[in-house]
């Protein structure tokens, strides 16, 4: 394979301009793919931003049309997740079963080795096994949704951007002679789905299937009604449409019954949760049940943890501070220091 040329997935965003800035920079014939995932409200003008920065930086490009197979595995697995009482985060199915596979299908097509993404994440080896290493830029660091990457493709994964700060990227397009792309807003949230995640699921499940229930508290008193399981998350606390004289929280939904069971945040707490898709790069750094830092949330959110790895992908992690808000289906990366270990979708919690 030829390791002068790296394939770039590019959103037609900032980033992935910055990444193909620098790979010119450091040599690199860079070859730009764009995927079509899903045009929300039918914009597909980051196509268009796609291929004017990949024709102002000459740049070999194509679009490759996968909505048929982002519908099928994202979008109806976002779906289906509300619709069984648990709350998704697409952006790691997407990466790590979806959009990264991608690019080494085409790179393999193409005999290309390396593969770069804008990802504000670095990757360093430990011990002959590569992990994903945060971004300096700890507001953009992305290292939480990277979890599923194997070695396979982290080998071959090049991260340019992982040393930057987004203002220096900003700075780097616009010298290129990129202006607009230079200061493009920053995507945010899920890419098929602005804004609210309700009316999505109110305008793509069919009409029905969504009917509105009781709220009750842990002793099943009703504390009034709801508009329907799926429009409530684990942990939430507001929107809820309730007046109560006490501030209470989601803390179970109850598919089968379509229950909201509502709690005070000191009954919210958890010390046990169970994982399932679980990943890790290397199984060492679990077995000697040292504590290793664990997120559930994105942001602003990390525990100490020892995690126990059980068969099937599966594992328990023993919290040891309680956390709250833990929600079925999302997930929980493992780090050591700033390396990304692994991580798992949550099942259940106790
Ligand atoms: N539609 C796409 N086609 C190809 N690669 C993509 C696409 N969307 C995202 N990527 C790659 O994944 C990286 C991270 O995607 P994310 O959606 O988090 O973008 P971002 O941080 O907003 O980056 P950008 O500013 O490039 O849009 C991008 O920098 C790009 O390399």
């Amino acid at each position: 394979m030829d390791k002068k040329r790296v394939l770039l997935g590019m959103s037609g965003g900032t980033d992935s301009a910055g990444a193909a800035v620098l790979l010119q920079k450091q040599g690199f014939e860079v070859i730009g793919v764009t995927f079509r995932f899903f045009d929300a409200d039918g914009d597909t003008s980051y196509l268009d931003d796609a291929v004017e920065t990949a024709r102002k930086l000459n740049i070999r490009h194509f679009v490759y049309d996968v909505r048929e197979g982002f519908k099928h595995h994202i979008v109806l697995y976002f779906i289906r997740e509300y619709m069984s009482a648990r709350t998704p985060v697409p952006c790691i199915r997407c990466n790590n079963t979806f959009k990264w596979p991608l690019l080494v299908k085409i790179a393999d097509e193409l005999d290309i080795f390396y593969i770069a993404t804008g990802h504000y994440v670095q990757s360093v080896e430990i011990e002959g096994k590569i992990y994903i290493h945060t971004g300096t830029d700890k507001d953009k660091d992305q290292s939480f949704f990277l979890w599923g990457l194997g070695n396979e493709i982290l080998r071959r994964a090049i991260f340019p951007l992982g040393n930057m700060y987004k203002a220096e990227v900003r700075e780097l397009v616009r010298t290129a002679g990129l202006e607009r792309i230079s200061i493009r807003k920053d995507s945010l949230g899920i890419c098929f789905c602005k804004g609210n995640y309700r009316l999505f699921l109110k305008e793509n499940v069919q009409s029905g299937k969504i009917l509105p229930g009781f709220f009750e508290d842990e002793q099943g008193k009703i504390l009034g009604k709801h508009k329907g399981y799926p429009f409530y998350t684990v942990g939430q606390r507001r929107g809820l449409g309730l007046n109560l004289n006490r501030p209470m929280y989601v803390k179970e939904l109850d598919q089968a019954n379509n229950r909201v069971i509502l709690a005070p945040l000191q009954n919210m707490y958890k010390t046990r949760i169970y994982l399932k898709n679980v990943h890790y790069i290397s199984q060492s750094d679990f077995l000697d049940n040292s504590p290793v830092v664990c997120k559930i949330r994105y942001r602003k959110q990390q525990s100490s943890c020892i995690v126990n790895l059980l068969d099937g992908q599966c594992a328990i992690v023993e919290l040891l501070d309680p956390e709250h808000s833990v929600a079925p289906g999302q997930a929980a990366a493992f780090y050591r220091g700033e390396v990304l270990l692994g991580g798992g979708i949550i099942n259940y919690s106790e």
